[in-house]
């Protein structure tokens, strides 16, 4: 049976999956919704223009039932833009993030966005998103589009004082990156795989279709269940609202060993987005 929590390396909790918001303009309304289908971790990001929006619409899904609906039980990502590192910049832009989602009070999780920007402007951008751990405006920091090496820049740093919990990258059937995962999970740093779907690029992957036929279930629920057996946190992207349920029931099927294996394809390497974790 797999846990609906998963215990991070600070001995917090994060959701076992959860909602991406890319391109979501209409924000506002899936989150809340989600919420409503019971989804409990949210992922924006600065460079989506929409985190003022997904807060609204967690405040909404909080205001409807606060007895039952309470803050404390949703978990809020967002990230870091690579124009916004540095560590005067970063400072500034922590307070940004948290004044557009003000009521909400704290961040569950910031990232930083990708290693691109070079050592410098990565270690000076961890300073300050140590000290609003410190701040206790965020409650646990991580990375994203970190490789193996960028991962052990920031372990071996003096500066180091909170461990990033999570590495988000895109993981999927046709982007395992298992060298990077089984790195990641070895140092106790969870994994949360975007693109699950590759962007949607492989939801009517043949294998994935005849798997789901057989159990009877949708090829997104398959990949998406993929991605929790392998030991991920998958965020899956919609805007369709009547596809936010089915994409959360994953806890109630299971893939064989066989079905894991038919769906992986280890001598593949297709990234949906960009593949950055190689930069300098
Ligand atoms: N840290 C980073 O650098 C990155 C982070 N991310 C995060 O990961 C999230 C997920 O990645 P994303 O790129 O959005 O791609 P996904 O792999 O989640 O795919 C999203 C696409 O799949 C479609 N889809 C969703 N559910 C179903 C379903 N049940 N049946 C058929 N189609 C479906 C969606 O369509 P529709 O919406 O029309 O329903 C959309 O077109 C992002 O939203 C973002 O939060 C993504 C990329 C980079
Ligand atoms: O969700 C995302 N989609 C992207 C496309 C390009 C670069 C970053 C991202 C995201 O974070």
């Amino acid at each position: 049976m797999l846990a609906k929590i998963v215990k991070l390396n600070n001995g917090l909790t994060i959701p076992f999956m959860g909602l991406g918001t890319w391109e979501l303009t209409n924000a506002a309304e899936v989150v809340k919704e989600a919420l409503k289908a019971g989804y409990r971790c949210i992922d924006t990001a600065v460079l989506y223009g929409n985190e003022r929006s997904c807060a609204e619409g967690i405040k909404q899904w909080i205001s409807e039932d606060p007895a039952n609906n309470r803050r404390q039980d949703v978990y809020y990502i967002t990230k870091l833009w690579t124009n916004q590192m540095g560590y005067e910049k970063a400072k500034k832009a922590i307070a940004e993030c948290l004044d557009r989602i003000q009521g909400l009070e704290y961040i569950d999780l910031l990232l930083i966005h990708a290693p691109t920007p070079g050592k410098q402007m990565r270690l000076e951008t961890y300073k300050a998103i140590q000290e609003a751990v410190d701040a206790g405006v965020v409650k646990s920091i991580g990375v994203s589009n970190y490789g193996i090496a960028h991962v052990k820049e920031l372990l071996s740093w003096p500066g180091l004082k909170h461990k990033p919990v999570a590495n988000e990258i895109e993981v999927s059937p046709w982007c395992m990156r298992q060298e990077l995962c089984d790195y990641c999970l070895s140092q106790d740093i969870q994994v949360i795989a975007f693109a699950p779907f590759s962007h949607a690029n492989r939801i009517n992957d043949p294998d994935a279709v005849s798997i789901a036929e057989k159990k009877g279930v949708t090829p997104a629920q398959v990949l998406i269940r993929w991605s929790v057996q392998k030991g991920y946190i998958p965020i899956p992207k919609t805007k369709t609202l009547s596809r936010l349920p089915t994409n959360l029931d994953v806890l109630s099927f299971e893939l064989s060993k066989e079905e894991l294996a038919q769906l992986d394809h280890p001598d593949v390497h297709d990234p949906s987005d960009w593949e950055v974790t190689t930069c300098p």
